[in-house]
């Protein structure tokens, strides 16, 4: 018989069935291309993934029931009621399925909750991930993407959460190789806002500044832009503060806000340096949310 490593025999103990990490995204850069008849912004983004983010586990529920137990960090802003996009998520997978299939989920909630970070679409996407592993159901990617774009613009990216080129709403994905990208050491920063994403949209300036091209993290540097950038700083301006900062640290290579913010981002070359400058910021903000980590090698 196979040996099992410790927390594997715990998870087992609490009848857990299937993990799933629920990746942070990062918008790389996001440019607005125009508002659509449906209310909607048409989008050019590069979407990438840290390789961490909330924690989503679950069991079989045998009395076909679908419950959310809420716990980390940022558990008591987001709430287990049916409005968590975990359930919203899984209730819609269920309906599309037709099953009665029950599971007990748990979400460990890290991440910042209306962050620009994608939290809640990655939690609905690791949701939809671990139901269709525990279930034993098979969808095809292109039902499931649509499913996903009913729950969340940002959710079908977030099912395969890899890099790749964005259009549209959030429904178009192209893969995409940035030279260089995967591993990367990518350090985020909130100066602890909540920003809601319709409002920072409505307050875009509805000026289209051209088209996104990414062949290069030189020219994804010089060339691309957050477009939401504006419009969250008036709605928050201690975001105006941490890309400030985050551009004079040693070291970084790009340095933006991400989605509809507040959070920022920067990608570094090495680590020690990520790790130079998140040491800083957490002794001159002790109030701001660092995270150390990587970008997600798929
Ligand atoms: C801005 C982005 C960039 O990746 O990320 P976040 O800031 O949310 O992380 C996304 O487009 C957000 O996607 P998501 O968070 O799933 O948004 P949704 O729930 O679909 O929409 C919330 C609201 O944002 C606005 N919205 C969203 C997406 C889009 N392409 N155009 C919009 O105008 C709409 O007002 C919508 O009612
Ligand atoms: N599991 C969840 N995690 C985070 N937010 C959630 C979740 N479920 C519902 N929400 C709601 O979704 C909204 C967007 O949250 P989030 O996805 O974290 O934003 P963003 O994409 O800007 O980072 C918030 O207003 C929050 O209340």
């Amino acid at each position: 018989m196979p040996r099992l490593e410790p927390d594997v025999m715990q998870d087992r103990d609490r009848g857990v069935q299937a993990v799933e990490t629920a990746y942070a995204k990062v918008n790389l850069a996001l440019h607005v291309r125009g508002r659509r008849p449906d209310g909607y912004h048409a989008l050019e983004s590069l979407f990438a993934f840290a390789q961490d983010g909330d924690r989503l586990e679950g069991g079989l529920a045998d009395d076909g029931s679908i419950t959310l137990r809420v716990d980390g960090p940022f558990g008591a802003q987001v709430g287990d009621g049916e409005d968590n996009l975990v359930l919203k998520a899984a209730t819609a997978l269920r309906g599309h399925l037709g099953t009665r299939a029950g599971a007990a989920l748990r979400l460990t909630k890290n991440l910042p909750v209306a962050s620009g970070i994608g939290g809640g679409s990655a939690d609905a996407a690791a949701a939809l991930r671990l139901l269709v592993r525990l279930w034993d159901v098979r969808i095809e990617p292109a039902p499931l993407e649509k499913l996903a774009l009913e729950i969340g613009s940002d959710v079908p990216a977030c099912l395969a959460s890899t890099t790749r080129l964005v259009r549209g709403r959030g429904e178009l994905l192209a893969d995409h190789d940035l030279p260089g990208l995967a591993g990367r050491p990518l350090l985020l920063v909130n100066p602890g806002v909540a920003l809601s994403t319709g409002r920072v949209f409505a307050g875009w300036d509805g000026m289209d500044r051209g088209a996104l091209a990414a062949d290069t993290v030189g020219q994804l540097r010089a060339d691309g832009r957050n477009d939401l950038e504006a419009a969250a700083i008036g709605q928050a301006p201690a975001i105006a503060d941490v890309l400030s900062r985050l551009a004079r640290c040693e070291g970084q290579v790009l340095a933006r806000m991400s989605g509809s913010g507040a959070t920022c981002f920067a990608l570094f070359d090495a680590q020690a340096d990520m790790r130079a400058a998140a040491r800083t910021l957490r002794a001159d903000h002790p109030l701001w949310w660092i995270m150390e980590t990587r970008i997600r090698t798929a």
